[in-house]
């Protein structure tokens, strides 16, 4: 079977009745997902007959007040204190319509769904190169890791990748047609997605006493992708990952996810804690260059999706990057000799080249920068 070639898509693979993943999907044995055997709890993320031994602990839920100045100096104190604890948080009432993240799921989740393969294949990325748009399968590029000889283990997920900032990357002709609104929905989202990124970094700014456009101007002129990632179910959710460990390497992604479950976030270092789907919220995720940016005072989040063996997840991620000429530093205003630069500077183009060839694994991209490494 041509599992790793250029056209194979894993809702092709889930659909051919296979009850063994393929060797290529075996994750090495620490990755591995925990589970309770046999459950002793269950979760109401979780689909499957298994249970994730996790903690339980949610991560915290913003109120935002749609960013009404009566509420926003409690809106920032929580802010700040959900970026140092866990570089991810939940928003509400964030000025986005909710109808809008209910259209997005679903052109997102019929195109998946129902749109003929040959059709869908019409958009396949150019699988050669890193990020390239369009519908695929394999995230990284694997040269580096099969110039070591060492084995690439590929992730339980089909996407659909989207350029949609700045506008002359926007194309929608690139696009599915199918179901006929995903084109228009698409582009709503975009901007939407581009107001909040801005708003919440701004708010992330002055939750450590920056000017408001401190991290904004770092990051100069957004750069956004939106992924719209389809898990078909996998015959041994045990052995293998939706999406390996990692985190995004922008600066800010939105996350929303469908009640299906499960994404995980790391929390200290060593626990993965579930993420419980909330249908109006958006999940904040700190990304690797705001942690640069804030010289490590608010950490980028780890996170990984597990599968499950009895139904189809959907997530629509949207990440906002700096451009790839931008030279990413720790900002002056919080460096001093007390409190000295964590990370090298780091032109984030060589970031972004180095995350797709070498693998996320992790934060190893982020700590390879750091200063007394
Ligand atoms: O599907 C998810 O929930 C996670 C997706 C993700 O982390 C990514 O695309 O970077
Ligand atoms: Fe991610």
């Amino acid at each position: 079977m041509e599992v790793a070639g250029e056209r194979m898509r894993i809702q092709a693979l889930a659909q051919s009745g296979l009850t063994q993943v393929p060797a290529q999907y075996i994750q090495p044995p620490e990755n591995r997902p925990v589970y309770n055997s046999p459950p002793t709890k269950t979760t109401s993320s979780s689909s499957d007959d298994h249970s994730f031994s996790d903690t339980y602990a949610d991560i915290p839920v913003i109120d935002l007040f749609g960013f009404d100045p009566n509420h926003i100096g409690p809106v920032r104190r929580s802010i700040g204190r959900a970026c140092r604890e866990w570089g991810a948080f939940h928003v509400r009432n964030h000025g986005v319509p909710v109808t809008l993240l209910d259209d997005i799921r679903r052109v997102g989740l019929t195109f998946f769904n129902d749109c003929p393969i040959p059709e869908k294949l019409q958009y396949a990325c150019d699988s050669s190169s890193a990020a390239t748009e369009g519908y695929g399968s394999r995230m990284l590029v694997s040269s580096e890791q099969q110039q070591n000889d060492t084995v690439q283990v590929l992730d339980w997920r089909d996407y659909f990748d989207h350029h949609t900032l700045p506008l002359s990357r926007r194309n929608p002709s690139r696009w599915p047609q199918f179901p006929s609104d995903y084109r228009e929905v698409v582009t709503k989202y975009s901007n939407e997605m581009n107001v909040l990124a801005q708003k919440l970094l701004a708010l992330i700014s002055e939750s450590l006493g920056l000017r408001s456009s401190c991290i904004e101007e770092a990051v100069g002129d957004f750069y956004q992708n939106i992924t719209i990632s389809y898990y078909p179910p996998c015959p041994q959710p045990e052995l293998t990952l939706g999406l390996q460990a990692h985190s995004d390497m922008g600066a800010i992604t939105l996350l929303i996810q469908d009640d299906v479950g499960v994404l995980q976030v790391l929390k200290d270092g060593d626990k993965w804690i579930t993420v419980h789907p909330l249908s109006d919220a958006i999940l904040v995720l700190l990304a690797d260059q705001t942690e640069i940016i804030t010289n490590g005072k608010y950490k980028s989040c780890e996170h990984r999706a597990i599968t499950n063996s009895s139904q189809p997840r959907l997530s629509v991620v949207t990440f906002h990057d700096p451009a790839k000429t931008v030279k990413i530093s720790p900002a002056s205003e919080l460096v001093s000799e007390s409190s000295p630069a964590k990370f090298r500077g780091v032109v984030y183009g060589d970031y972004v080249s180095s995350w797709y060839t070498k693998g996320p694994e992790g934060k190893r991209n982020l700590d390879a920068l750091l200063l007394d490494s």
